[in-house]
């Protein structure tokens, strides 16, 4: 497939397709097998990640490409064949998350800044020896209004980090995701979410032409505009798009090569019945589709269970899931289909 950037961003939204978000760091994956009772060991992380690249129907047919972790880029199936090459397989591009994680913002409690930047260069340059051909970078944004967070110093200090990483994935040929996640844990309303991501968003796209990133060759993984977990209230899915689509109509340069959502810890159906909602209202100026981690992966994860036995199973409940997302990028999804399943 062609190398260039813009291809390659174009490839990642192709109509009904999205990402599986597959780059757990350790720490998130451990938490997820807990959950299912299994021991997290580089043999079970590989056989579980190993399960769902084999899933052809889901692969083939409604995934565009893959994030993985260190760990995983590097890592070989059972049979020797190395991970990667089962994802190119089918059709997907291999991407590679490279920041280093959210850790506390010196001065500023409650904020967060992402690492990484350090020898960057030269990770991404092996990154694309593996084979990865986008990458992804996290910024978090918390909201606790009460305690003045975010700070505009955290919004501004990881927009400039996302900016400078987004630039060093270019030059080494690589499209960035650039994902400026405001988190859904808060207690806070839809007006407040809606609020700080348009400050986020601002911020973010003012560095990156200050950084002379190529927006074309860019993906944007926003968190769509939700009220807070701990409001207590659920925002119905043609609100949100209504709130997501105006959001990303002020900040979001059309110019960009495509929008890939987080689900953020929206239930599974809750993620698609949101993307669903966001392209029904389109056109758009832009593609809008899923990366998912979560919201793909919790009904195959519960169904594998670490069982060799059970991996038909979950590859089903993968497909199944990937299939709903793939109809709600095309604004097609309808909640009857999920109890057709
Ligand atoms: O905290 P970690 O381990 O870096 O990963 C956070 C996860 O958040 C994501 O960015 C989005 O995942 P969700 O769709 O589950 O919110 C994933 O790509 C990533 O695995």
């Amino acid at each position: 497939m062609s190398e260039r950037l813009e291809d390659i961003a174009a490839a990642m939204v192709a109509d009904g397709k999205g990402l599986l978000a597959a780059d757990e760091s350790s720490g998130t994956i451990k938490k997820r097998f807990d959950v299912i009772g299994v021991e997290s060991t580089a043999d079970s992380r590989r056989d579980y990640r190993e399960m769902m690249f084999r899933a052809k129907e889901a692969m083939t047919r409604y995934i565009s490409g893959v994030i993985l972790y260190d760990e995983t880029i590097r890592q070989k199936a059972a049979d020797g064949t190395p991970l990667v090459d089962i994802i190119k397989a089918t059709g997907a591009i291999p991407g590679i998350k490279v920041d280093a994680g959210a850790k506390p913002l010196a001065g500023y409690p409650g904020d967060t800044i992402t690492e990484g930047l350090d020898g960057l260069r030269e990770r991404l340059a092996d990154y694309y020896k593996l084979g990865a051909r986008f990458a992804k970078w996290r910024a978090v944004i918390d909201i606790d209004v009460a305690k003045g967070v975010p700070s505009a110093t955290s919004i501004g200090s990881n927009a400039h980090a996302l900016a400078r990483y987004a630039a060093l994935c270019q030059e080494a040929g690589i499209v960035p995701i650039v994902e400026p996640e405001v988190l859904m844990d808060g207690a806070h309303d839809i007006g407040t979410c809606y609020e700080i991501s348009k400050a986020t968003l601002t911020k973010l796209y003012t560095e990156l032409y200050a950084a002379r990133v190529v927006l074309e060759g860019t993906i944007l993984k926003p968190n769509m505009v939700l009220a807070g977990k701990k409001s207590g209230k659920t925002s119905s899915p043609e609100e949100v798009a209504e709130k997501t689509i105006k959001l990303f109509r002020e900040t979001v340069p059309a110019a960009i090569g495509g929008i890939a959502f987080l689900s953020g810890g929206q239930s599974d159906e809750e993620a698609t019945a949101n993307l669903n909602a966001i392209n029904a209202i389109g056109p758009h100026p832009w593609k809008l589709t899923f990366s998912y981690g979560r919201a793909l992966q919790a009904a195959p994860q519960k169904a594998w269970s670490g069982k060799a036995a059970n991996v038909a199973a979950a590859q089903a409940a993968f497909a199944h899931r990937a299939h709903m997302n793939h109809l709600a990028a095309l604004g097609k999804w309808q909640p009857e289909l999920e109890q057709a399943a």
